[in-house]
């Protein structure tokens, strides 16, 4: 595992190592000695797994307020993503600055997502399919959410939206009344 940071402080791209021979694939996808420095004393409670059928579908932008914040590892099991998320960490430097990164099996890439950031992703590929492991059991009153076309956010889709949940298509615009998320 080789962990690389992004332009974004402590959103972290986690590359994993496949091991090829004759039989197929093998790939770690979690280390917790290796992710320790990250993680911490959280323990992932939850592994989440969606397929979405539409090129072009868009799901999110979500995070969970305190303290059912949680860490998200994100990986892409089969097609492609473009996996977003934007940093909502009050008094951070980066604030409102949102980082996207692609998703597949073949680049063997993982998001690794902090406390206080929301995230979605578009699919570049039909049927895509992702895992999610989270240190926060899902926790439906603590749901927060962004639009994926606010204009706060300035996000650059790749491609036109064809898919939104309802849900994700109500979450209301970022004020100037919003500070972020405590730590
Ligand atoms: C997230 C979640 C949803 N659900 C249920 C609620 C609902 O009936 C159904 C679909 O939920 P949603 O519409 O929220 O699914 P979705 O829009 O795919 O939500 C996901 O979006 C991406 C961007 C994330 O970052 C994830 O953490 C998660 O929030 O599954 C659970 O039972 N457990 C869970 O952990």
């Amino acid at each position: 595992m080789n962990i690389q940071p992004t332009p974004i402080p402590g959103l972290m791209l986690v590359e994993t190592s496949p091991h090829e021979d004759a039989r197929g694939v093998f790939t770690r996808l979690y280390c917790e000695r290796t992710l320790a420095h990250l993680i911490g004393q959280r323990k992932i409670v939850q592994v989440n797994h969606s397929c979405t059928f539409l090129t072009g579908a868009i799901r999110g932008l979500h995070f969970q307020y305190p303290p059912h914040a949680e860490i998200k590892l994100v990986r892409c099991l089969k097609g492609r993503i473009w996996d977003v998320a934007v940093d909502l960490r009050r008094d951070s430097a980066t604030f409102l600055c949102w980082h996207a990164t692609e998703l597949s099996p073949s680049n063997s890439r993982m998001m690794l997502i902090p406390e206080g950031f929301a995230h979605g992703f578009q699919v570049l590929e039909p049927n895509s399919e992702l895992l999610y492991l989270h240190t926060a059991s899902y926790t439906p009153d603590a749901e927060g959410g962004l639009r994926y076309d606010d204009p706060k956010l300035g996000i650059s889709w790749p491609l036109n939206v064809t898919d939104l949940s309802a849900r994700d298509a109500k979450h209301p615009l970022i004020d100037r009344n919003f500070r972020g998320l405590s730590q």
